[in-house]
């Protein structure tokens, strides 16, 4: 199996959470929180504070980044699986803006758009919203059914 290392970052202000439109790429025209590849020779906070910047705008030191999740995903004949590191900020400067990729907007907590989202965050963004900490697996038949899954609440990476 091949790996490929991804971030994923979830800027959280008291009620709202930041969540970005995909415009192209993978999880194109879903909401999405803002990441991607871990580059070579780079750590992965580093990485989860460049895709922050890169995608919205936002600047956040990787000390101020709290990892909240682990999450593998795997496709049904697709031998590669996707690990993907999931942190939370309520430290960060800037405003968020449009980007090429990504078009950012606050969503209160009461109200994530989960019906255009990945499938999978209905299941974990709970724990997110309510500050535990977990790892996860999921195993997709395409993009849209999750065929077998296990999630467990951790206290701490
Ligand atoms: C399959 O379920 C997923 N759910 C959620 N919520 N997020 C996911 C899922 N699978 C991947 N992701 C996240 C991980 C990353 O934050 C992005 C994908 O990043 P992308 O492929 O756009 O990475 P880049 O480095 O920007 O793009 P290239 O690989 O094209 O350079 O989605």
């Amino acid at each position: 199996m091949n790996r490929k290392v991804l971030t994923l970052v979830l800027i959280r202000k008291l009620n709202e959470v930041l969540l970005g439109y995909k415009k192209r790429g993978f999880g194109v025209n879903k909401w999405n929180g803002f990441g991607g590849k871990v580059e070579a020779k780079e750590g992965i906070y580093e990485a989860a504070a460049r895709e922050l910047r890169e995608e919205c705008g936002l600047v956040v030191l990787p000390v101020n980044l709290e990892k909240i999740g682990l999450i593998n995903f795997e496709f049904v004949g697709d031998p590669l699986i996707l690990e993907v590191h999931v942190f939370t900020s309520t430290k960060y400067e800037g405003h968020p803006f449009e980007t090429e990729e990504m078009l950012p907007k606050w969503f209160h907590v009461t109200d994530i758009p989960f019906d255009d989202m990945w499938v999978d965050d209905k299941l974990w963004f709970p724990l997110f919203l309510s500050g535990k900490k977990f790892k996860g697996y999921f195993l997709f038949q395409g993009h849209d059914v999750i065929l077998k899954h296990n999630l467990e609440n951790i206290t701490c990476f």
